[in-house]
């Protein structure tokens, strides 16, 4: 099977964690396109979506999902996301779509964060992808020079501006034994908006896309 067939079939797997009646929590990224274009066919049984990016918000729109307001949702069942590195603890690493921020808000609204991947992200230890950091901008090289001293090497994604618009390092030569810990500490300097360790909203299911079939990872 290609990837964006592992994408497929991940993307129509998650559609029985979608509670019926209730708002559901929306990712952003091309795994997330497919459980999107899944959820329309079913868009009659939900009461609309929360979004973690623009892009994700046109792409409901345009299949006839209605997108809430973040603030007007007090608890969302499920959010459902990609993630572009899982470990065998259910900590994520995300942001290669820059949608960070907004997917970690999303998640902390929900009570579940199902995360939907292909079998490549499943990793041992986080970070050979490289970690992205949303920073506004006036901290860039102050934030820059402090991922340094941690023993990182980041590049500033030149161009891309984030939703809320900020910009983006991504940190490469981080080995993350301890996410939580590495979590707290780069998202308590000044200037960073939040880091891509999801540690305090990880995942509590993971459907994994494999050529056997899906495989499913569940943590309490
Ligand atoms: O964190 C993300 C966007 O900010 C995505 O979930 C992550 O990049 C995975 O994307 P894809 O499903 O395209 O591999």
């Amino acid at each position: 099977m290609t990837q964006d067939e592992l994408k497929a079939l991940v993307g129509r797997a998650a559609i029985d964690y979608v509670v019926p009646g209730t708002v559901v929590g929306v990712g952003t990224g091309s795994t997330v396109n497919c459980f999107i274009d899944e959820l329309a066919r079913i868009k009659d049984r939900i009461a609309g979506a929360v979004s973690s990016s623009v892009k994700s918000t046109e792409r409901l729109q345009a299949l006839g999902i209605p997108v809430l307001d973040a603030n007007e949702v007090e608890r969302l069942p499920v959010y459902i996301d990609g993630a572009d590195e899982i470990d065998h603890g259910g900590y994520m690493i995300k942001g290669g779509g820059a949608a960070l921020t907004r997917e970690k808000i999303v998640a902390d609204i929900a009570e579940r964060f199902i995360c939907i991947a292909d079998e490549s992200k499943l990793v041992q230890t986080l970070g050979r992808f490289p970690l992205p950091v949303e920073v506004i901008p006036m901290a860039r090289a102050q934030v820059a020079r402090r991922l340094a001293a941690l023993g990182g090497e980041p590049v500033w994604r030149e161009g891309v501006v984030t939703d809320n618009g900020n910009v983006i390092l991504d940190v490469r030569g981080l080995s993350i034994t301890d996410p939580a810990a590495l979590e707290a500490e780069i998202n308590q300097w000044p200037g960073v908006v939040t880091c891509g360790i999801f540690a305090r909203n990880k995942a509590s299911v993971c459907l994994l896309g494999t050529a056997q079939g899906v495989r499913t990872l569940t943590w309490a």
